[in-house]
């Protein structure tokens, strides 16, 4: 690796770690040194891997302990063991909520992870492995910058019908709201759309970003309208081990008639439901399809009901529907999900190329489809990447506009 300037960008996901090196001086020129994810944390099956920017593997090898904070150990090691010659001179971080109080990215001061934490309980599978991570790294670098994204910050842009819930003002008022998730990955696919199908820069389009966690954005023009996902990444359609959208009255009758406490419901929605909860199988789109079991069928027919759905839904919060885009995991790998989802959005027009399909060709629609169909790999770690330049770009600036002022 050359003397360049180096930025490590960490995704800290509820089963996976993502992590990339970037080089380069501005948002345009940033290019990938290397790349890689530790996968199925937290089961037997622990993986990790990683890539040059040829698609050259620098890494592949199972883990044999599920510790978090001893797997980021063993990724930092291994990442400072590669950067050769390289400076790291900041690291940008997913973090899955920003609540009320981050609507942008920030940089990483003791006050503001402070504040990080006290949301931690609005999203317990995702918040904590994402301050761990910036801890991790700042106990190896101290003077690192670091750079928080969030994962709410692009939903933003929602009409204030989209971002509340029909409960007393009050509750509203102190951030009881609908805030969204998976925004990097959404903010990706409005930056990267126009570049694939510019004739839809303005269109109204629905975007499945659809991997262990699920959720679907209603995006006009590029900007999101409306989203699945609400006050947690609870919301929605059904997930890997979370079961979306249910019935408050359940919570209510297990509570009540069942005894169970937070904790056990806690558990309950973010681990023991979804995918895994109907199959009793697997959590694992791939174990699902793989399968012959009748409940595994059952697990994919109802994820996939739950995206046309959901989706249809979102279609009336845009006023219409020009072009749907399939992302993540499930969405850029799943040709079964993607022929199922279309399918039963028929009725407005969609109709799949299955030869292009089974491809996985950018574009997967039939030529007379009314609606196109598009399938748009996503990239979080490089939305990141340039959040991350952008704010220490900003704060270099800042002193130099002070003083012109
Ligand atoms: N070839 C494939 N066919 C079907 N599903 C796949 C395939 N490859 C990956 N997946 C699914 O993608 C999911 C992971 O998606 P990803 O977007 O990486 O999730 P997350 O970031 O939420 O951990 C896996 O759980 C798996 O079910
Ligand atoms: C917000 C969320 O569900 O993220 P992930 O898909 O990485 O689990
Ligand atoms: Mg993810």
């Amino acid at each position: 690796m050359s003397e360049r300037n180096a930025y490590l960008i960490i995704n800290a996901g509820s089963s996976s770690l993502k992590f990339c090196v970037f080089q380069g001086s501005g948002t345009e020129d940033l290019e990938v040194v290397f790349t890689g994810q530790m996968s199925g944390i937290g089961t037997q099956q622990a993986k990790f891997e990683a890539k040059d920017a040829h698609k050259h593997v620098l890494a592949s090898t199972a883990l044999d302990q599920s510790d978090r904070a001893a797997l980021l150990g063993y990724l930092l090691d291994w990442i400072r063991s590669q950067l050769g010659g390289a400076k790291l001179v900041a690291a940008g971080h997913r973090v899955v909520h920003g609540g009320t109080r981050f609507a942008a990215p920030v940089r990483v001061t003791p006050q503001v992870m402070a504040e990080l934490e006290a949301i931690v309980p609005l999203a317990p599978l995702h918040q904590p492995h994402n301050l761990a991570a910036i801890g991790a790294l700042a106990d190896v670098y101290p003077e690192l910058p670091q750079v928080a994204c969030f994962d709410t910050a692009f939903h933003q842009s929602q009409p204030w019908q989209s971002q509340v819930f029909a409960i007393p003002r009050e509750l509203t008022q102190e951030g009881v709201r609908r805030y969204g998730f998976h925004g990097l990955s959404y903010e990706y696919i409005a930056h990267r759309l126009p570049q694939v199908a510019p004739e839809l820069a303005d269109a109204r389009v629905l975007v499945c970003h659809l991997g262990s966690g699920a959720s679907l954005c209603a995006m006009a023009a590029g900007r999101s309208v409306d989203t699945t996902m609400g006050f947690t990444a609870l919301d929605g359609v059904p997930m890997g081990t979370r079961p979306g959208t249910i019935d408050p009255g359940v919570l209510i009758y297990l509570m009540r008639q069942k005894g169970y406490g937070a904790d056990e419901i806690e558990k309950l929605l973010y681990h023991k439901s979804g995918m895994l909860g109907v199959s009793g199988i697997s959590n694992d789109m791939r174990d699902l399809e793989g399968s012959e079991a009748p409940e595994a069928a059952e697990a994919v027919e109802l994820f996939c009901h739950g995206v046309a759905k959901q989706g249809a839904a979102l279609a009336a919060s845009m006023g219409g529907l020009d072009a749907v885009v399939f992302t993540a995991g499930v969405g850029e790998n799943s040709t079964l999900v993607r022929a199922r989802v279309t399918e039963k959005l028929g009725w407005l027009g969609v109709r799949l190329d299955p030869a292009a399909n089974r491809a996985k060709a950018t574009r997967i629609s039939a030529a007379d489809s009314r609606i196109p169909v598009y399938v748009i790999p996503t990239d979080e770690e490089q939305m990141i990447a340039r959040h991350t330049l952008r704010v220490l770009q900003a704060e270099q600036a800042a002193p130099v506009l002070a003083a012109a002022d």
